[in-house]
């Protein structure tokens, strides 16, 4: 087996000192091209995990244990070798710049490319996201766009450096279910295209299963599961996994059959 592309170890984090810890004794790895889905209740440290992985926890954050990279002579930095789309896209966006140059921003600013490269690239980019007219959105401004839209282009941006790791936290939940099963290709798409990990922070554990290839499920600041998402699925270990899969049901309907895209031969 290869090295993991992320090593986590014994990870701890707390937003204030004298708080209950908000991720506590966390070990996790990530394999480079792999997809991993984070479910739990809200508050049970699912983005807390993940600003932690980018870098991205407020300096205040106590933070005890080690996230380790494999094959980097540097300290990962997020935008280039993370990429990271939030549950708000416009919140992510600038709204008075034009969306061309948002994502050809990051594209300049981390692989050094000239502006009109970086255009270029950007342009593909939109392309890549499938938004309809990609010269026009180049020009467009975050207004102009819907909420899948913008939530795409925010996509765009995180993958411009083409980071080996994509985190997704909640990137679909603000969205109805057609665009959000539409923004789950895609990502699906393009992970595999670019053979990035993926991080999918979801409280949904049906489309946790739907995605991604191992499932890690939080609680109270604990991971009290990890498995291959078939697994977590048919056979849960632990009652508030068994209490996650029950809700799911109550709510929906629809039997969660596991495709069999999880890697079977
Ligand atoms: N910036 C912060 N300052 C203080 N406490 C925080 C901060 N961010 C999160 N917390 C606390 O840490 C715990 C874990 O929060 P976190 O946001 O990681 O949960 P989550 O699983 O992502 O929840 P959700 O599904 O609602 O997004 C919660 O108790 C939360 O209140
Ligand atoms: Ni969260």
């Amino acid at each position: 087996m290869t090295a993991p592309l992320v090593s986590i170890r014994d990870l701890s984090v707390s937003y204030r000192r004298d708080g209950a810890p908000s991720l506590a004794g966390i070990d996790l790895d990530i394999a480079a091209g792999e997809r991993l889905a984070i479910i739990g209740e809200s508050g049970s440290g699912k983005s807390t995990l993940a600003l932690a992985i980018a870098g991205l926890l407020p300096l205040t954050a106590k933070v005890d244990g080690a996230i380790l990279w494999s094959g980097q002579s540097r300290v990962p930095t997020g935008g280039r070798d993370i990429g990271f789309v939030f549950q708000d896209a416009a919140a992510s966006l600038d709204p008075v710049m034009a969306i061309g140059r948002q994502v050809a921003e990051v594209a300049r600013a981390h692989l050094g490319l000239s502006w009109a490269d970086a255009e270029n690239r950007a342009l593909d980019l939109l392309r890549r996201v499938k938004l309809p007219n990609p010269e026009t959105v180049l020009h467009a401004f975050p207004h102009q766009l819907s909420g899948g839209q913008k939530q795409r282009v925010a996509i765009a941006a995180a993958i411009a450096a083409s980071p080996k790791l994509l985190i997704a936290d909640e990137a679909t939940s603000a969205l109805d279910t057609i665009v959000q099963a539409e923004i789950v290709a895609l990502i699906r798409q393009l992970v595999s295209e670019d053979g990035m990990a993926l991080l999918f922070v979801s409280h949904d554990i049906a489309l946790a299963a739907e995605l991604a290839d191992r499932i890690a499920v939080f609680s109270n600041g604990k991971m009290v599961e990890l498995g291959s998402a078939d697994a977590v699925i048919q056979a849960p270990a632990h009652a508030y996994t068994k209490k996650l899969l029950a809700a799911h049901i109550g709510l929906d309907a629809t039997p969660m059959i596991p495709t069999t895209e999880h890697g079977h031969v």
